[in-house]
């Protein structure tokens, strides 16, 4: 299947570009130390007006669910926590949580670091380059990539596992890319993909217990999880209007935590309508990716979502993508079928969603329905 043929809402790279092309794609360069203060936005980072954000949406007044009985053994704090959780993911597939237990130390700790990496010249941070059709590494935008409508943001992505033969995966990658002085480095980044792949399994209990499958069920199937982290960085944009930070989109991962900084830029669409989520350092927000929304049989919605930017304060967030391990098929549990709920999605493993999204799709709204026909025109 041809590139162009399935890509209806974002042109990725041409396969071989023109010499046009060729000479925009060099002189393109996402050096956030100068375009921060530029006023005039090259072309490729404006949106269409139709997907333009505005930056001040109304907040969604949203439940922050307390996890403190639940992972402190308390059954009846357990069920109160998977009725809101259920009841979240019901409507749009998004919450808070706090108490969850996670130190705050380490917390600060990641959001420090991420201040010393994309503090650092470019050239440095390019060590660790993302290449072509990988979803790991250092972008600076997307500009590579895509062509048109590119995010205004870095980002270091790198893939976390929990399964008992890969303890350092997240330490050793980063100190094989950037050198052997980020171990401190590398430590504080797999603490923190160990600690949120722990608190996802708590959620994953709670997802269970509201669809009727038992509280083992996603958390067995999420034990030895194969995640990615991703280190957001928005630089100031003097434009603000005409950008995005991160476009409008559902992750087509499985749940994703995600930690916002005090700036303020997260939105979330619920009933059609945009909503500021208002940082709170001591929450977490949740959401259900795709993944999910396939492994429920649609009973629970993919979150769709963007991040603006701001003409004044750089913006970070640190997003834990939770993924199944690769072998592992996605298919909903019987008691989630029936003759009124019949299969909505075909069987897939997440390698093949994720090589969908890295070759053939920009992932957006409308990811999870895109690749279901992708994968039933390529039987
Ligand atoms: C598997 C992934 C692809 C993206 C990173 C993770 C989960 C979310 C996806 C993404 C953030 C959705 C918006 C578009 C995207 C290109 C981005 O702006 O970063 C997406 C990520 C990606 O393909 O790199
Ligand atoms: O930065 C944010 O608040 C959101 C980022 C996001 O949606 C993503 O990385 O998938
Ligand atoms: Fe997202």
């Amino acid at each position: 299947m041809a590139i162009d043929c399935i890509v209806q809402t974002m042109p990725m790279m041409p396969q071989s570009p023109t010499q046009e092309t060729k000479e925009q794609e060099q002189s393109l360069v996402f050096d956030a130390s100068v375009l921060r203060h530029q006023l005039h936005i090259p072309s490729q980072f404006i949106w269409p007006d139709e997907e333009k954000a505005c930056l001040d949406e109304p907040e969604l007044p949203v439940p922050f669910i307390d996890l403190g009985g639940f992972l402190s053994g308390d059954p009846v704090a357990a069920r109160e926590a998977s009725r809101l959780v259920g009841e979240a993911c019901q409507k749009h597939g998004f919450f808070l949580v706090v108490n969850h237990g996670i130190d705050q130390q380490l917390i600060c700790d990641a959001h420090l670091y991420m201040e010393h990496f994309f503090g650092l010249p470019l050239s440095q941070k390019q060590r660790a380059q993302r290449k072509p059709g990988e979803h790991c590494g250092y972008a600076s935008s997307f500009t590579g990539r895509f062509s048109s409508k590119l995010p205004w943001k870095e980002t270091l992505s790198f893939q976390y596992s929990a399964h008992k033969n890969s303890p350092t995966l997240v330490k050793d990658y980063l100190c094989n890319k950037l050198g052997k002085e980020f171990h401190q480095f590398g430590k504080v980044y797999q603490d923190y993909c160990e600690a949120m792949s722990n608190l996802s399994l708590g959620i994953m209990e709670l997802l269970g217990m509201s669809l009727g499958v038992g509280r083992a069920y996603f958390k067995e199937f999420f034990e030895e999880n194969s995640s990615i982290m991703r280190l957001n960085y928005y630089p100031p944009c003097q434009k603000p209007d005409l950008t995005l930070g991160t476009g409008p989109h559902c992750d087509p991962t499985s749940l994703t935590i995600l930690h916002q900084d005090q700036v303020g830029g997260l939105q979330v669409c619920v009933d059609n309508k945009w909503h500021s989520i208002r940082p709170d350092f001591n929450a977490f927000v949740v959401n259900v990716g795709d993944t999910f929304m396939a492994l429920s049989n649609g009973r629970y919605k993919s979150c769709l979502h963007r991040a603006v930017v701001n003409s004044q304060t750089t913006r970070k967030s640190l997003a834990f993508f939770l993924c199944p391990r690769s072998d592992k098929v996605v298919s909903p549990p019987c008691e989630l079928v029936d003759n009124l709920s019949p299969r909505l999605y075909p069987d897939f493993t997440w390698p093949m969603l994720l090589e969908f999204t890295q070759k053939h799709y920009r992932a957006d709204i409308k990811t999870l329905e895109a690749f279901a026909n992708w994968l039933q025109r390529k039987k």
